[in-house]
């Protein structure tokens, strides 16, 4: 049996707005609208889609927070509407743009809290806030109260708090952003240590295509409350044509390259230059080929954000975009 399981899932809102002086009407927003999808135990699922694709009402759903309006949805086998409680044993939840800690205490002492909450049993308890600690480098931070700590140190912070109890499952909400590149490289290597060696099954919903790249089998596309794509990263990347730029810095300001096979020439400012080349196709060759032509000083490696992606396969209309796709 899969481990998350949703049928044909549904969640409309009704709003009411102000149609004149005195009218109001009511309008309905279907947020999620018939989504199906099974995520096998141990699975790291990124789930992405521009703002208001549904991704948080989705999570929502899948905690317990919000009821569905329509459709089937189980979590370990339990309706999490139905048994918010039981469910919350086995999940674990972390928002980036929000965080469950104490802002006014220090770190451990959210922790403490978390094991009353949770009811962990001493030992449990222990283990698991020495492996965090240990492995999110938390050690010099329990005494301190949160409001001091750092965005990449809360974040931290915050997962830590959501694996106390031991998660089969983790929500993760754009736990990257807002992060500097040693924050999110250390993230990262958390989650990737974390589903290896415990079998967590992690739905991470992220703006981030490099936090995809790095930790996620598969990928799901959602957009208007509607799944568009489900299946491999270099699979999204071939069928919404995107691609990669190479930044490079160049000794002194110099034409434009447009002799490098396989690399097209975007823009430049000053001795820097953008070029594009295909996302799927490797970045090795080219940068031999500029190399070996121009006088380099650094490059870098672009990935195309999420937006972009998905602007790019939606080309058509809704219905033909999710045809081609599905
Ligand atoms: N409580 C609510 N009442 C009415 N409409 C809502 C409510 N919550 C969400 N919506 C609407 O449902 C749609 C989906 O919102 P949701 O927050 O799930 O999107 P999202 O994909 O998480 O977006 P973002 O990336 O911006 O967080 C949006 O049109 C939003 O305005």
């Amino acid at each position: 049996m899969p481990f998350i399981e949703l049928e044909k899932l549904e969640k409309v809102f009704t709003v009411r707005r102000r149609a004149g002086l005195l009218r109001r009407e009511k309008k309905e927003v279907r947020a999620v609208d018939g989504i199906s999808f099974a995520v096998e135990r141990g699975q790291m699922v990124g789930y992405i889609g521009p703002n208001g694709a549904g991704k948080s009402t989705t999570i929502k759903m899948l905690t317990g927070i919000l009821t569905p309006t329509g459709g089937r949805l189980r979590v370990a086998g339990i309706d999490p509407a139905r048994e918010r409680t039981r469910l919350a044993q086995r999940i674990g939840v972390v928002f980036g743009q929000r965080t469950t800690l104490w802002w006014d205490l220090p770190l451990k002492d959210s922790y403490r809290l978390a094991h009353r909450m949770y009811r962990i049993p001493d030992a449990r308890y222990r283990e698991n806030l020495d492996r965090c600690v240990d492995l999110l480098q938390l050690g010099d931070l329990l005494d301190v109260p949160v409001r001091q700590l750092s965005l990449g140190q809360r974040m931290r912070g915050d997962i830590a708090a959501a694996l106390l109890h031991d998660p089969e499952v983790l929500y993760l909400d754009e736990p990257t952003i807002g992060l500097d590149v040693v924050s999110k490289a250390r993230v990262r290597d958390f989650l990737r240590h974390l589903n290896a060696e415990r079998g967590t099954t992690v739905l991470l919903t992220t703006h981030d295509l490099t936090d995809i790249e790095q930790l996620c089998s598969r990928v799901m596309v959602i957009d208007h409350g509607r799944l568009m794509y489900d299946g491999e990263l270099a699979g999204l990347h071939a069928v919404g044509e995107s691609e990669r730029q190479l930044v490079v810095d160049l000794e002194r300001e110099l034409p434009p390259i447009t002799d490098v096979p396989g690399a097209r020439f975007v823009r430049s400012e000053g001795p820097r230059q953008w070029l594009a080349f295909p996302a799927t196709a490797s970045a090795a060759p080219l940068v031999s080929a500029v190399a070996a032509r121009y006088p380099l000083l650094d490059l870098s490696v672009r990935e195309p954000d999420i937006e972009t992606v998905i602007a790019k396969m939606y080309g058509g209309t809704r219905d033909e975009r999710r045809e081609s796709l599905m």
